[in-house]
């Protein structure tokens, strides 16, 4: 008999509809109601850890589910956490890095319809999210639409279908068929340090979209403010070298002290700053490469990273490994 702990945090698949539309309203217990009797397989406990729309989620948030897991850690077999799909693919990534050398699953699922609508997809995820939290497996993982995905890995691709996520620049892990689970790669080892929880964020981050003819004195304003700056460049990377230059600016950040990665606007193969004149330019400075990362796990690993240093070098080894 494998121990779960559901953590409901809302989002759709908690929603309700009011007068001002949908909003979080279904508490575990309702959630609970709705899964398909397994005792006995599995005995799920829940606890209502908030109610909001993902939209409002916030690093403190992550904090909070990181902790629960934490303080319930040695109580159950696997966890499996309820949350809006907006931001999920930043919790996701976010859990990953806060909760290191997880031996149990921490499953973080949610849904675009309501759990009490019709046509949901919420109960599948459910049932989905609460089996694959009983596989002895370590680590941080996304299930939605039959599909499970690395933690650090998903982004949300959709704003409304039900397959709403795609696993960027790794393979799905698995996929669910009623009560199978069917891995498409080798199951990673799990981990065998005890389990940490670090959860100290620096939330003085910025995510810069280019766009051809961007004003350089935005920097100006990131170099007071910030204490890391992530820039989506162009295709394999690239910045603006010529006109309005980019590069003298983005030598400055990194006089203040301030941390640069450079990631791509294309969701898919990330960066490759040799390929191109406009690319080697930038990558004779002391900027950080986010390799083939999503946006959503360099928002949260650059936060965790400059948690715990402001030395830009520490940081850049960190991002980099
Ligand atoms: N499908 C959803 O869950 C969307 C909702 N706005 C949320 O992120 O909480």
């Amino acid at each position: 008999m494998k121990n779960i702990l559901l953590i409901a945090t809302g989002g759709t698949i908690a929603s309700l509809p009011g007068e001002e539309g949908l909003a979080p309203g279904a508490t575990d217990e309702d959630l609970l109601g709705h899964l398909p009797d397994q005792k006995e397989s599995v005995q799920v406990h829940s606890v209502n850890l908030m109610n909001v729309d993902s939209t409002n989620m916030q690093p403190e948030s992550w904090v909070e589910i990181a902790r629960t897991v934490y303080n319930h850690y040695d109580r159950y077999d696997g966890f499996v956490v309820t949350h809006g799909t907006d931001t999920l693919a930043y919790t996701s990534a976010a859990l990953s890095f806060m909760l290191q050398n997880l031996a149990k699953p921490v499953v973080i699922t949610g849904s675009m319809i309501p759990i009490g609508f019709t046509e949901t997809d919420a109960t599948r995820n459910l049932t989905d999210a609460v089996r694959f939290a009983c596989e002895t497996i370590g680590g941080v993982y996304v299930v939605f639409d039959g599909k499970v995905i690395r933690g650090t890995r998903a982004v949300k691709v959709k704003s409304t279908s039900c397959d709403a996520f795609r696993s960027i620049n790794a393979p799905y892990v698995a996929r669910l068929e009623g009560l199978d689970v069917h891995y498409f790669e080798h199951v990673p080892a799990t981990e065998s340090g005890p389990l940490t929880l670090d959860t100290a964020l620096s939330t003085d981050v910025f995510v810069l979209k280019l766009f051809p003819g961007i004003a350089p004195d935005i920097f100006d304003y990131l170099k007071q403010s910030c204490r890391g700056v992530i820039i989506e460049g162009f295709g394999n990377g690239g910045i603006p070298c010529e006109k309005r230059n980019l590069l003298p600016k983005i030598d400055e950040l990194i006089e203040a002290g301030v941390a640069v990665v450079i990631t791509t606007q294309c969701l898919e193969e990330g960066i490759d700053l040799q390929r191109y004149e406009v690319g080697r330019k930038l990558s004779k400075k002391r900027i950080i490469s986010s390799h083939d990362m999503t946006t959503e796990a360099i928002v949260a690993k650059l936060m965790w990273a400059l948690g715990k240093t402001g030395n830009l070098d520490d940081v850049k080894q960190l991002m980099e490994t």
